[in-house]
């Protein structure tokens, strides 16, 4: 068995390590967060994915795994760094696959092997880290192996997943590949298919998410001519989804999470034909401003209302906020009326802000501090209206008739379609799904 060491212990990075662990490999898990190394050290799992809990602490416990404030040399060493998107540039930013290689390259020797896993743009393998990487002296297919092995796993279902997903590795050479398949063989369990060079394997990740992303602006574009001929778009894409060519999916509040609304940008980094692409990203992220629309229309305007949110997280049990549609509604909600500038007698100005929808925010599933998030009966004191912005299993199981004492008004915006909707309207709501 091999000496790996990770690094990066997130989402990806931790069930990784502990997965190569229990499958007999010496892993060294190596990040540069003291607070992530600390707790995990501590027995702590910083983030909520289920079964990871017990998956890591039985690699750290039969002594497979160490985690460490250190990069140690070992035969592979593997990237799981982020890769965060910046909004203005609409690019990735890879400065953390820059210092990752940076960090490697001392201790790199020849026969070792190393494998970005990170999701990042056409190119990034071959032009920017393979340049760093080669910085000690030894020349990347020659000396050392070198390949893009990029993660595919479902946040909810990422320790499945990891075993039973098809890989795709792509070497700057031949060896290279051959060397990454070797290491993944020991536990994946379905195909690992390989590819000409790191570049195609990278493509073929982004492409898998941006057809995901095409697919869902189209269900939500249904969704939207669907309400325009007053029929149900579930019932219409459960219908298409009957022909064996056909698989719409679901419409909803809009796309987030790190993945889905970011990948199409890194896909099309590095060339001018974004098109289509573009236009499906502008279909998902405006599907906020048409559930605003929809509550304007149905409370007769925004002035002075209130409007509880469920449902902060990107997408349904997970308690992750990246990107999160629940979340980009309240901030356009906010920014919905102009805020008046009142001037004051001293000369000064102040802003009025009374006739401004009021917001608040329930969410079981996230625990961040910034956000005050409310109770699910705090939030819907006075509320006008409920936005279900996120597909929680806790929100199916809610009493309308125990909310609808707390309520001024009686309208709920059901943007994933999981409420009970004859219940809703039996005990007196008006129920608009997307
Ligand atoms: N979370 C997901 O569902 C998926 C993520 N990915 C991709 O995997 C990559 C990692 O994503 P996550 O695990 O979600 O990120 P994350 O933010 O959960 O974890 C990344 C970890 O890397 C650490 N780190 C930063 N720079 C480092 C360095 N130079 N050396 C060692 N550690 C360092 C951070 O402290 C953090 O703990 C990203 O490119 C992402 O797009 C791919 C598929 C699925
Ligand atoms: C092609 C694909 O299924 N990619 C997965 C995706 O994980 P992620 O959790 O971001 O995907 P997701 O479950 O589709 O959710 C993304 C967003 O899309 C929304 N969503 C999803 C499906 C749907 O029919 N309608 C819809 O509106 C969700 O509510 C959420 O806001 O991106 C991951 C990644 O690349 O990080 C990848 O590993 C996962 O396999």
């Amino acid at each position: 068995m091999s000496t790996l060491c990770i690094h990066g212990l997130g989402y990806i990075g931790l069930p990784t390590a502990a997965m190569f662990a229990n499958y007999d490999h010496d892993v060294v898990g190596y990040d540069t967060s003291e607070e992530v190394v600390t707790r995990l050290s501590d027995g702590e799992v910083h983030f909520d994915e289920p079964g990871l809990r017990a998956f890591v602490t039985q690699a750290i416990e039969s002594e497979q795994l160490t985690i460490s404030n250190e990069v140690v040399e070992a035969k592979y060493h593997i990237i799981c760094v982020p890769t965060p998107f910046d909004r203005e540039t609409k690019e990735a930013g890879l400065e953390y696959v820059e210092s990752a290689g940076q960090a490697i390259e001392p201790h790199l020797r020849p026969g070792d092997t190393v494998i970005l896993e990170s999701t990042v743009p056409p190119g990034t393998t071959a032009d920017v880290l393979r340049p760093i990487l080669e910085e000690s002296g030894l020349d990347a297919g020659e000396d050392f192996a070198l390949a893009h092995c990029p993660e595919t796993v479902l946040p909810g279902d990422i320790i499945t997943e990891l075993k039973q997903n098809a890989r795709i590795i792509g070497g700057v050479n031949g060896v290279s590949t051959e060397a990454a398949v070797r290491l993944y063989e020991s536990f994946v369990e379905a195909e690992i298919h390989t590819t000409a060079n790191a570049t195609t394997a990278e493509f073929v990740k982004l492409i898998q998410n941006t057809f995901r992303d095409a697919n869902i602006a189209i269900a939500n574009e249904i969704a939207k001519l669907a309400h325009d001929y007053e029929i149900d778009s579930r019932e219409a894409i459960s219908l298409a989804n009957e022909h064996p060519r056909v698989n719409i999916h679901h419409p909803g509040p809009g796309v987030g999470g790190h993945c889905l609304p970011v990948d199409p940008w890194f896909l099309g980094q590095n060339s001018e034909e974004l098109d289509l692409i573009k236009h499906a990203r502008e279909v998902n992220d405006g599907m906020s401003g048409y559930i605003i629309d929809i509550l304007k229309e149905e409370l007769g305007g925004l002035e002075d209302t209130k409007i509880a949110i469920f449902g902060v997280a990107y997408k349904g049990n997970v308690g992750d906020t990246r990107e999160s549609p629940g979340l980009k509604l309240a901030r356009e909600l906010q920014a919905v009326s102009p805020q008046q500038e009142i001037a004051m007698p001293d000369g000064g100005v102040e802003v009025d802000t009374s006739s401004s929808p009021s917001i608040t925010l329930h969410d079981p599933h996230v625990n961040d501090q910034t956000l005050q998030l409310l109770s699910r009966e705090e939030a819907v004191d006075g509320a006008d209206a409920i936005v279900i912005a996120t597909d929680h299993d806790e929100f199916e199981e809610i009493d309308p008739l125990f909310i609808s004492r707390f309520m001024n008004n009686n309208l709920v915006i059901d943007s994933k379609a999981i409420l009970d909707e004859d219940r809703w309207n039996t005990e007196g709501f008006r129920v608009s799904r997307i």
